[in-house]
């Protein structure tokens, strides 16, 4: 495989189950050492780029955020070779600024999921990969600048509070998320991003604002209704973002300047003797380079 070659995945959060532009597309089964991923894996190319799109809740929206499988997810992506992976999610805004319509590329996370596993590592092999900067400044630049082609107002960089739902926030977890210093809310990004970087995948989320969550006095709380109706609006913008995405990563620079695709070099803690083989037989796709 050509090193500078970049193989881009796209997971589609809520309202975006396919992708139209691909061309020679075909949905492909992928098996995972973690399992099947959320659905078939949709790949094909877009300028010349393979391309590999997986729905994230699974075609007709199947999976709850709880029950996604996370590592079959990412674990997939990395079987097909997939170097950077931009992931779309709707969100609920924290602020005045960041409206309904709007997109902001995140860079940072606070975890407040439950019980989803959250590592392909574990005992018989423990590895800690720094999370500091947790998304690729990089792939997020090229997100961000096939965003802002679609004519949408784009919001670079912003705190993505993940929550577990599936039900939405109270009144005052909202307010207390706002008071946090939060920018958005979703319920899916999170163990999505820790995963792709212990695999050593570039990972950028493209949020997409769908409500004001709870703590707004001057709109109504969450409600479904409205997300779906922003969502369907933003189906053609979120359809020519990742359409834009291939020109703009076309000369990947190897290795990447932010060093995404090397974060398990000094990770790996457990003394090779103590290790445990069927462990290593199932990280073989994600930690394989180290093993
Ligand atoms: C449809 S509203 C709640 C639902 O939408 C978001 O999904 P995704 O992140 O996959 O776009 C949110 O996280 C919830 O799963
Ligand atoms: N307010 C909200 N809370 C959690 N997830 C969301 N997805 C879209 N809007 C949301």
């Amino acid at each position: 495989m050509d090193q500078t070659a970049a193989r881009l995945g796209v997971i589609g959060g809520s309202g975006l189950y396919g992708m139209e532009a691909l061309e020679g597309a075909a949905w492909q089964s992928v098996t995972t050492p973690w399992g099947e991923p959320s659905d078939a894996i949709l790949t094909g190319q877009l300028d010349g780029m393979p391309i590999a799109f997986l729905p994230r809740h699974g075609r007709g929206h199947v999976h709850a955020p709880g029950d996604i499988p996370y590592r079959a997810n990412i674990a997939a992506m990395k079987a097909l070779g997939v170097t950077d992976l931009v992931s779309v999610s709707a969100v609920g805004s924290f602020r005045d600024a960041l409206a309904p319509g709007d997109f902001v590329v995140v860079d940072q996370f606070i975890d407040r999921t439950k019980g989803r596993p959250a590592s392909f590592f574990g005992a018989g092999c423990v590895a800690h990969v720094s999370l500091a900067e947790p998304v690729c400044a990089r792939l997020s630049d090229a997100a961000e600048a096939a965003a802002r082609a679609t004519g949408k107002t784009v919001h670079r960089g912003g705190t993505y509070l993940a929550m577990e739902g599936p039900q939405f926030s109270t009144r005052a977890e909202s307010l207390m998320y706002r008071a946090w210093g939060c920018d958005v809310i979703g319920m899916t990004a999170m163990p999505e991003a820790r995963l792709a970087r212990e695999a050593e995948i570039c990972y950028a989320l493209v949020a997409m604002v769908t409500d004001y969550d709870s703590w707004h006095e001057g709109h109504g709380a969450v409600d479904i209704a409205a997300i779906k109706s922003v969502l369907a609006g933003n189906t053609q913008a979120a359809g020519a973002l990742i359409a834009g995405l291939p020109q703009r990563l076309a000369q990947r620079p190897q290795p990447c300047p932010e060093g995404c695709d090397r974060a398990l070099d000094h990770a790996l803690m457990t003394a090779p003797e103590r290790r445990d083989p069927a462990l290593l037989a199932r990280l073989d796709t994600i930690a394989g380079r180290l093993l």
